[in-house]
């Protein structure tokens, strides 16, 4: 008998080609996202990472077993909302409008997006903008903007691929402390892709590695160093531990 697990998403022996090549670039890879965790991917560029989550969103296809809550994942949909590196949104309307856009579209009740809207604009600290058309809002402010766009629909996870690439790392280092405080409020699932270890070390539950020529995830682990600001700690032995940590992160990145 089938052993039942609480996975969110189940990904078995996923192999993905791009419809215009015949060479593919993810080869049989392995790995669940468990409820309520933050699942970390790194690897150098090229090695696949966007690729991985594309499959998940639903934008490609892929063979092998990709499921959400144990069913096949066929398309994109609202369980399953995504943040990029630069998110477009809405230049024309105003903050509070394009939080609360895919609840208009939803056909939702207009006092119940009004309250969702306005309990996410407090979480993401722009309540004072929500009448500002977004082009005049800073990057780090429409990157918040983005993600309380996605939060709205309730999605039980949230593919975020570089969401914070673009920021400088002062306003990069409140974004991550922004996402583990949206984490635990929300109690949603993200599956994030990021460049930057401290960052995968930062937010992740686990951080699952790729390297430039396996075409898979060869190595996942659990990160013990979870919510610990790399920029605030004054202990020696931690800074140590932490450090090795990421030597390990590279050395796997690296084989
Ligand atoms: N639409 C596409 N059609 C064909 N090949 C593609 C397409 N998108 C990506 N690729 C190829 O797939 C491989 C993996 O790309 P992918 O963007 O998934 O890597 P990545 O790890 O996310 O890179 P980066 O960190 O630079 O964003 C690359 O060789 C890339 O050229």
């Amino acid at each position: 008998m089938e052993e039942f697990k609480m996975e969110l998403i189940q990904a078995d022996n996923l192999s993905i080609k791009y419809p215009n090549s015949d060479v593919p670039v993810i080869v049989n890879t392995s790995f669940n996202v468990a409820k309520n965790e933050i699942f970390v991917l790194v690897g150098p560029s090229g090695c696949g990472k966007s690729t991985i989550l594309q499959a998940i969103a639903g934008f490609i296809s892929s063979d092998g077993v990709l499921k959400m809550n144990g069913e096949t994942i066929t398309g994109p949909d609202w369980q399953r909302g995504v943040v990029f590196q630069n998110s477009s949104l809405y230049p024309w309307l105003t903050v509070k409008d394009n939080v609360g856009f895919g609840l208009k579209v939803r056909k939702f009740p207009q006092k119940k997006i009004d309250s969702r809207v306005r309990y996410l604009l407090d979480l993401i600290g722009l309540s004072d903008q929500s009448q500002t058309k977004t082009f005049e809002l800073s990057g780090g402010m429409r990157q918040r903007v983005a993600i309380a766009r996605v939060l709205a629909n309730n999605s039980p996870l949230l593919l975020m691929d570089e969401p914070f690439g673009a920021l400088d790392a002062f306003t990069r280092a409140k974004m991550q402390g922004l996402i583990l405080d949206i984490w635990r409020k929300e109690k949603t699932s993200i599956f994030m892709i990021t460049h930057d270890l401290n960052e995968a070390i930062r937010c992740g539950n686990r951080i699952a590695i790729m390297n430039s020529h396996d075409k898979r995830i060869v190595k996942i682990m659990d990160n013990p160093f979870q919510d610990t600001d790399l920029e605030e700690i004054s202990d020696f032995e931690l800074e140590r531990k932490i450090d090795g940590f990421r030597k390990d992160i590279l050395k796997i990145i690296n084989q």
